[in-house]
């Protein structure tokens, strides 16, 4: 069953890095020219180059926003992320960023949409900054969101939803997809195919549960070190290829079960299946920049790599004019052109929502006005998200415990006899009864390694709350104890009060008794 169908608009996100050296100029505000204003979220302004504004050639409409010849080029987009100067109060850094839109992208993806996010730019805009992270000193987006999603995962426990992650790592180099998380590479391999609901793929990929985020580290680096990359004249360590890495959620809702405690899993409800494409692409090349002329090989990738690009831009460009909703007036998209556009079809217009980030140079002019150009266009294009929930009628149907194990029993006697039929026969009907069978059987497994988490986090938080429970009753002895101290001291307060009191008296009486046999007369 789909729900919550709806369309939705590609977020756009730029972002700005600051100089570096291999910019080739002084660091230093008036050098830097992007600037994104904090009390004005989304806005980012483009500074033309004196020698380009006031050339009369150059300073073309493409260049100027208006005829007031301002010298700056003004967009906004969904969010502008500044990351030129560490000083500035708009300064955000990998975390912060990535505070700024992952929780949402967790959300949904746990609600069941599809999800994307790209980062696009020319190269060593720091895309791959922005993605993977740098060295120890800052995570990217992709290692930050996994461990939200394996947090979230152990947090559903609880609610009886057992959330099983995988992971694929795929490169495009030189048009071709090459799984990143093996060494052997088959003839099967690395094909593109279209699976009729979940869109294009590709075939025979490793694919590997996730159950610890060191797992996905790991198989992150080891991914990362086998990624094709070379120094070029922008950035020593440029990444030649476009990457993708897929996390796959399968969420199962288990119902609660009629055993006594309520501590048991009862059968599984619904599913929902969701999954997150994370792409970091190659940079956008323009030869003479890359320095690459003398190298044969990778001016191949350079123009490689431009054609996938340039592709992306025409789906770009194709998809933002279409807007009607009349299948006449639609454009054809051609998708097909390309490999990076087949695989990410779905996710440019279809069942997906989608963040692009549009990293930026503060130093070179024409990249960076085509680049937000580009993303300017993207503003347009709308999705169709929706949430692919599947609701488990075998389940359902046998809720009684009885009914459950009978159940069980009977299918286990079918496998047994399927299974020596096939050593028989090839028949594909009984073959495909028996993989369903199989998969069932594969489900009960799933269903009850989940019902052992579970226990063993209901437990957790038995003990969790017994510990709590302790240290409350120990605060609650102390602050007793000290307030019978508090006591015996207002005690031994009252009593010595009482004494005085008493004395006082005493002495009052007596006073009185003194005043009263007082005889002035006698003085006299
Ligand atoms: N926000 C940032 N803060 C500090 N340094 C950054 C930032 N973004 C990028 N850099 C630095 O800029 C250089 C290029 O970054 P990166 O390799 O991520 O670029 P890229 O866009 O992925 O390049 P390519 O397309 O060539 O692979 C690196 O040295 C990186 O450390």
């Amino acid at each position: 069953m789909e729900g919550d169908d709806g369309n939705t608009k590609v977020k756009v996100i730029a972002r700005v890095r600051p100089i570096l050296t291999q910019d080739g100029i002084s660091s230093g505000e008036e050098e830097c020219l992007v600037k994104m204003p904090l009390e004005e979220p989304g806005k980012t302004i483009l500074r033309i180059p004196t020698h380009i504004n006031q050339n009369p050639y150059k300073a073309s409409a493409q260049y100027k926003k208006d005829s007031s010849g301002s010298g700056l080029k003004e967009y906004w987009f969904d969010q502008a992320v500044f990351s030129a100067d560490v000083s500035s109060d708009s300064y955000m850094e990998n975390q912060s960023f990535y505070r700024s839109i992952g929780p949402e992208v967790v959300d949904d993806l746990y609600k069941g949409f599809n999800m994307c996010i790209l980062a696009y730019g020319q190269t060593g805009t720091g895309k791959t900054f922005t993605m993977m992270g740098h060295d120890a000193e800052q995570d990217g987006i992709i290692p930050m969101l996994a461990r939200d999603i394996l947090q979230r995962r152990d947090q559903l426990v609880l609610q009886r939803i057992n959330s099983e992650v995988s992971m694929t790592y795929v490169e495009l180099y030189n048009e071709q997809a090459r799984d990143l998380l093996t060494d052997q590479h088959g003839d099967n391999k690395g094909r593109v195919r279209e699976h009729p609901v979940r869109g294009p793929y590709v075939e025979g990929l490793r694919e590997i549960q996730v159950n610890e985020f060191e797992d996905f580290m790991t198989a992150l680096k080891e991914g990362n070190a086998r990624r094709s990359t070379a120094a070029t004249g922008s950035n020593k360590n440029s990444s030649r290829s476009h990457a993708i890495v897929t996390l796959a959620l399968k969420q199962t809702r288990f119902g609660p079960s009629r055993g006594k405690t309520g501590d048991e899993i009862g059968y599984a409800k619904e599913q929902l299946v969701s999954n997150i494409k994370l792409v970091d692409l190659a940079g956008s090349e323009r030869m003479a920049k890359t320095k690459l002329y003398s190298q044969q090989s990778r001016m191949k990738e350079g123009t490689l790599i431009n054609q996938s690009l340039s592709v992306l831009g025409r789906c770009i460009n194709l998809l933002s004019q279409n807007t009607s909703n009349k299948p006449s007036k639609m454009h054809v998209i051609p998708y097909r052109e390309s490999v990076l556009t087949y695989l990410l079809k779905e996710n440019l217009a279809g069942n997906s929502k989608s963040y692009m980030i549009f990293c930026i140079s503060p130093s070179d002019f024409e990249e960076t006005l085509h680049t937000l150009n580009y993303a300017n266009q993207v503003k347009s294009i709308k999705t169709s998200a929706r949430t692919n929930v599947v609701q488990l009628d075998l389940a359902s149907a046998s809720e009684d415990g009885a009914q459950k194990d009978q159940l069980i029993e009977s299918l286990r006697s079918e496998i047994d006899l399927i299974s020596s039929k096939l050593a028989d026969t090839t028949l594909s009907s009984e073959q495909s009864y028996a993989d369903t069978l199989v998969s069932y059987l594969e489900a009960e497994l799933g269903k009850l390694k989940f019902e052992n988490r579970f226990v063993k986090s209901i437990i957790a938080q038995k003990e969790d709350l017994i510990l709590e429970l302790k240290s409350h009753m120990r605060y609650i002895d102390q602050d007793a104890s000290s307030s019978i101290e508090k006591a015996g001291a207002m005690l031994s307060k009252s009593h010595f009060m009482h004494t005085l009191m008493t004395k006082t008296q005493a002495e009052l009486t007596t006073i009185d008794r003194n005043l009263a046999s007082f005889d002035p007369s006698k003085i006299l």
